[in-house]
């Protein structure tokens, strides 16, 4: 499972977490302007914005899980397994891999409008990166300071939804996820009042008892409901280290400690990493599962017209502040 976010406090901020069982020895990635972008069925993009994200680089090509570029532009790809379908090669469309989608758009768009007109024209072609790295059941969310949108690509084609809750999770499709916050619209943070019987003197008896009916759980559902919760009565500063924090919160508030999903064959499915990128200044944060401190990656520190991609590894063992 996966969450994704979109926050806002004086900066803009998009980020995820990634849960999953395995690693593919993902780096935080920056893709200068210059690097030559390669796709399989459109043309070849020898310059284009600069990107920051995760990626896992394999045989130079840098596969996004979620990025920014240096308009701000962001995108994740979550799982949508069973659900997503992508189809055979379109002559009258752009056919672009799932594995490309990331820099085909950030590449290009500065904003979520200049997106949504390439997507107009888009057709997510079923190309498997190699034999080894077989098509990925994705679908992505893609925000700018504005606005959020999300973007499936199923049997009947390439659909795009407005996402006012800028929150993606995994299965069902996002229209059920929107819908059912519906289902939670007397949660609040505050101290809730007795609408159950004025003949009964019902009163709170602990704090947080506005919060009782969000789901406690992992489903992606669950997810999905908590996420929002919090980001929408998020209460943070306004400077980066406050904002970043704060965004880190939220994210841990669906976070997957390991042990608590288990898959068939005896793993885990945890939240191998956390992700928070200021969109206005391009700095990418991240915290893993074993290393809670968070190490940061400016986009603007590297050359951004150079040719050659940059990564840095993840600094994964935890750094434990002794202070005797
Ligand atoms: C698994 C992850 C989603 C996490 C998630 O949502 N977990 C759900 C569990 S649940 O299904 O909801 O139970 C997704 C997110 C991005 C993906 C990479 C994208 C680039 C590349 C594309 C290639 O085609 C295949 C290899 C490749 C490295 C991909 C591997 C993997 O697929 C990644 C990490």
């Amino acid at each position: 499972m996966c969450t994704a976010i979109s926050f806002e406090t004086k900066d803009h901020y998009f980020g995820r977490n990634l849960d999953l069982d395995v690693s593919y020895t993902e780096m935080v990635t920056i893709t200068p302007r210059n690097f030559h972008c390669y796709f399989r069925k459109a043309q070849d993009m020898m310059s284009h914005y600069a990107l920051i994200g995760m990626a896992a680089v394999i045989d130079h090509y840098p596969l996004y899980y979620d990025a920014t570029n240096e308009k701000g532009l962001s995108m994740a790809g979550l799982n949508f397994r069973g659900n997503a379908h992508f189809h055979r090669e379109d002559p009258d469309k752009d056919n672009i891999a799932p594995f490309e989608f990331i820099p085909w758009i950030l590449g290009q768009c500065e904003t979520v409008e200049e997106a949504k007109m390439l997507l107009s024209k888009l057709n997510l072609v079923d190309i498997p990166f190699s034999e080894h790295l077989p098509i990925a059941p994705l679908h992505w969310m893609i925000s700018d300071q504005q606005q959020s949108i999300v973007v499936k690509s199923v049997k009947e084609g390439l659909k795009v939804y407005d996402n006012p809750a800028g929150v993606l999770a995994n299965n069902p499709e996002f229209g059920y996820h929107l819908f059912n916050l519906n289902q939670y619209l007397s949660v609040t943070a505050s101290a809730p009042e007795n609408r159950f019987s004025k003949q009964l003197d019902l009163k709170p008896y602990s704090l947080g008892m506005g919060g009782i009916g969000l789901p406690g759980d992992l489903s992606s559902t669950s997810r999905f409901v908590r996420a929002a919760f919090a980001k929408f009565n998020s209460a943070s500063g306004s400077s980066e280290a406050d904002s970043v924090g704060q965004f880190f919160h939220i994210l841990k508030s669906v976070a997957q400690p390991k042990g608590l999903n288990a898959l068939e064959d005896g793993k885990f499915e945890y939240t191998l990493y956390s992700s928070c990128c200021n969109m206005d200044k391009r700095i990418y944060y991240y915290t893993t599962y074993d290393n809670s401190q968070i190490t940061a990656v400016d986009l603007h520190a590297e050359d951004l017209d150079s040719a050659q991609l940059v990564s840095y590894p993840l600094i994964s063992s935890q750094q434990f502040r002794f202070v005797n």
